[in-house]
């Protein structure tokens, strides 16, 4: 019986290193929460981030009746692929991690096209990132378009068929969205290049390293309702691209929909897949001491890296990219974990490798492989 039909779709929940590191492949993503849970760092793990008798710390819900949960919702979708991620996950999660699966409903949060809308896709081997900043009455769009080996097309406007090359269609009632829209640059710059190196060429391609498309244009939301832009990406080989959006018309078509906020329909709650720690597993450790938990994760590593990245990866990502989450637990115990690396760094106990000299840089960016020095 097939019980997953042929062309499943599932959406998987992540609040942990799933929010950093999804090692799987998904069709879109979405920032948002789920009701009546917390996130916590109770579950032990003595093998991604510990190790038998030195267990890490790794992050689990709790349930609190009240309370939200914020992470990420991945959509995966076609039967080879929601096969796959699901056997990656019991393996990443349950087999190796405790972890128990749960089914519950997602909330999206709503994204008004004024507010920094900022998010990196990943298609096959490139990304998109958006950024969108309301000035006025314009909103300035960027995209950077980091491509391998890919090339841009250019830029269509569906409902107008405007390409760029400003031939528009005949459809006078498009005429007075044609004023809004100009595109006043399309920049590209090598990998190595700096913001003042972008030249204008929108068919450039380069068959080595990456390449940077940096599109600037303006146009004033309020006469526009809906618009949506299909950017072509052409793999040199045609391999298969992930679609940004959900339903690609074509797996070489990426859809950005930007809609007035006025006119957004309230995003719709989803069901989603997750997997979360209950106290009933060997692994459990439960709630500690601030401090007690800081020092177990600063000396506690394992085949994935060390307790520390875990922790200040995760804090980093809500910090950068779900403001609204105040999670208190989280970012107390990044501040105490933080605190104790330097702690320990000065006393000589802790080797790190940093990957800035400046020691006030973002300990994320700083590549911390906080190892405990073996005894001499
Ligand atoms: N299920 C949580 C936690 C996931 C998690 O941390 N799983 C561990 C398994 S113990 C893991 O995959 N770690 C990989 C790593 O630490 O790099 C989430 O949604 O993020």
């Amino acid at each position: 019986m097939n019980v997953l039909g042929d062309n499943p779709t599932i959406w998987v929940f992540g609040y942990g290193s799933l929010l950093w590191k999804p090692d799987f492949r998904f069709k879109s993503k979405k920032i948002g929460y789920i009701k009546d849970y917390e996130r916590r760092f109770y579950q032990g793990n003595e093998t991604f981030r510990g190790r038998p008798g030195q267990p890490g710390r790794v992050a689990n819900l709790v349930e609190n009746k009240g309370s939200q949960a914020w992470g990420v919702a991945y959509e995966i979708s076609g039967r080879e692929e929601v096969i796959k991620v699901l056997r990656n996950l019991y393996t990443r999660e349950a087999a190796c991690g405790g972890y128990v699966t749960m089914v519950t409903t997602f909330y999206p949060r709503e994204e008004p096209h004024d507010r920094r809308l900022t998010g990196s896709h990943r298609i096959g081997q490139s990304s998109v990132t958006t950024e969108f900043q309301k000035s006025g009455n314009d909103v300035d769009c960027q995209f950077v378009y980091r491509a391998h080996t890919d090339y841009l097309h250019g830029i269509k406007r569906v409902n107008s068929d405007e390409s760029l090359d400003g031939s528009s269609s005949d459809d006078d009632e498009d005429d007075s969205k044609q004023q809004n829209l100009r595109v006043t640059e399309i920049l590209t710059s090598s990998e190595r290049g700096t913001e003042d190196e972008f030249t204008r060429n929108v068919d450039s391609k380069d068959g080595e390293g990456n390449i940077n498309y940096l599109m600037h244009y303006l146009h004033e939301f309020s006469n526009i309702k809906t618009e949506q832009f299909f950017m072509d990406f052409e793999n040199d080989d045609h391999s298969y691209h992930e679609s940004l959006s959900s339903t690609p018309k074509s797996s070489h078509l990426h859809r950005l929909h930007v809609v007035d906020s006025e006119h957004r329909p309230s995003p719709f709650p989803i069901q989603v897949l997750l997997y979360t720690a209950t106290p009933d597993n060997d692994l459990y450790l439960g709630p500690a001491d601030v401090s007690v938990m800081a020092r177990q994760i600063v000396s506690a590593s394992g085949s994935a890296g060390s307790n520390v990245e875990y922790v200040t990866k995760t804090a980093d990502f809500v910090r950068k990219y779900i403001p609204e989450d105040q999670d208190s637990h989280l970012f107390s115990l990044d501040a105490k974990v933080r605190e104790e690396v330097y702690k320990q760094h000065a006393e000589g106990s802790v080797r790190l490798q940093l990957g800035f000299a400046d020691l006030n840089h973002d300990l994320y960016e700083m590549d911390v492989l906080a190892e405990p020095v073996m005894a001499s």
